[in-house]
This record gives structure tokens, sequence and C-alpha cells, in this order.
């Protein structure tokens, strides 16, 4: 991800135009913040639920929070894992599939660990109308963070890093990262560039890192691209290990967090 693009060739044309907005039609988008807790079960009725109850709010777009299926912790990311090719062992995969068809939407299914040749990802699925597998992207910032006496977490120590932007379109063109993706301007630049209208972001801060840049790196990545931040986290835990910030947002390309 380093070179993305050469800044010396940039021109006032490729500068985001504040007075342009993106070229969507109008829909209704659905952040369903989850309880997360340690069994799979009940996590996936749980978002089958939440995904009905938008359904019925009128939602087409659909956005689930990172490790949805898991608690957000390293002793669990394996045990929980699924191998999304063999869909006769990922109940999760099944799950989002037939949702999305059945309701006739479109699936962000948030973030799930997920197994690949004895590797371990950290990976987002996305579902059309159609109940099919549209896209997948692999989590390519890993989050590390070691601040003394508050928080420490290493998701490397776990996870291979993917290493490909993914792009769908769907009701618009949709961008995706995962949580600390969004902290690299680098991929939402790359994201405007190819026409994205929406960046779709399943999140998991923590307390900490959520006080301090939440808000504020949705907000920023939505102003330096004229486009849509949504993201979507497992609510608020202070239970575990790693209390999640919650706060799942709607960001506009001019306007306050919603
Ligand atoms: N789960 C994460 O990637 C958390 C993160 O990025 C953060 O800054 O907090």
């Amino acid at each position: 991800m380093a070179a993305l693009w050469n800044t010396r060739n940039l021109t006032m044309a490729d500068a985001p135009n504040p007075f342009q907005l993106p070229n969507i039609t109008k829909f209704k988008i659905a952040l369903c913040q989850l309880s997360i807790t340690s069994d799979k079960n009940q996590n996936l009725d749980r978002a089958s639920r939440s995904i009905r109850l938008s359904v019925e709010q009128g939602a087409k777009l659909l956005v689930l929070p990172e490790m949805w299926n898991c608690p957000y912790s390293s002793d669990y990311f394996a045990k929980y894992a699924e191998d999304f090719d063999n869909r006769d062992a990922s109940p999760t995969l099944s799950m989002l599939s037939e949702a999305a068809c059945c309701h006739g939407i479109t699936i962000i299914g948030g973030s799930l660990p997920e197994w690949d040749h004895g590797r371990l990802y950290n990976t987002c699925c996305i579902f059309g109308p159609d109940g099919r597998l549209k896209a997948k992207h692999r989590k390519i910032h890993l989050f590390d963070i070691d601040i003394p006496g508050e928080i420490s977490f290493k998701e490397s120590d776990t996870f291979t890093a993917g290493d490909q932007p993914t792009i769908v379109d769907t009701v618009g063109r949709i961008g995706i990262g995962i949580c600390h993706d969004i902290r690299f301007p680098e991929l939402a630049a790359l994201y405007r560039k190819r026409g994205v209208d929406i960046i779709c972001y399943p999140g998991a801060f923590n307390v900490s890192t959520g006080e301090l840049l939440w808000e504020l790196v949705q907000r920023a990545r939505a102003v330096d691209n004229q486009l849509f931040v949504a993201t979507c986290s497992p609510s608020r835990n202070s239970t575990g290990s790693y209390t999640t910030w919650g706060h799942s947002t709607l960001v506009g390309p001019k306007e306050s967090p919603t």
C-alpha cells in the first residue's frame, strides 16, 4: 500500500470538490451495533434478528460490526474461525447469505475470523440481494498497540494481513475497510480516486483510542474525500479484556455525525 500514487502528478482537478455530492440515490442504511457474547449461536441469532428488524424499517444496505460472531480477543479468533470455502462448515456465512437473499438486501457482513490454508484473517464478506458472496475484504492494517498501564493488543500475533482494497457496486459504489484501516488516509483516497460514494468500516475501537480518534478519523476521511463514511461497532462491553468503544456512526461529506 506504500505507493498508491505519485503526489507530484496531482493537479487542482484531483482535489475533492465540496460542492459536488456523491452521485447516489437515497436509501436507508442500517448500522447493526450488536452486543457480543462468547456464545456463537447467540451472536448469530442476535445478528439475524437485528437484520430482520432493520429490513422492517426499510434498510437496503446493512453493516455489521468488526468481529461479531466472537468476542474481540485473541483467545477466541482461532476457535471461532470458519473456512469460508466450505459452506457446510461455515454457519456464519450461511446465515448471512440466507438473510441477504431472503430480505433482498446488501449485507456488509462486519468482520469474522477466517481460516484459509492454515492462515487466519480478519475478513469482511459482502453479500448481494441474491445471497451471493460479492467480495471479501481482509483487514490490511492489523491493529498492534501497547500503551503501558492502559491497553496492549497485537492482532499480528494471530492474523495475517490482507493486501487488497475492496470495492463493490450495489446501492452505490462502496469501499470496504476494517477498523484500523480507517487510520490510513491512503486507502480512503484510493477509494475516492476509484469513484467510491461511501466507505464502510466495521470497527471495534476501544475506550482509549475511541475517545481520542473514533469520530475524528471518520470525519477526516469523509471531508478529505467528499464521500460518506459508515462505521459499525460491537456495543460497549466492559466485562471482557477489551472494552469496545461502540458509537456506530454515519458521517456525510459535510455533516456532523449521526
Ligand atoms: N480493532 C481495531 O483495529 C482498533 C483500532 O484500530 C483502534 O485504533 O482502536
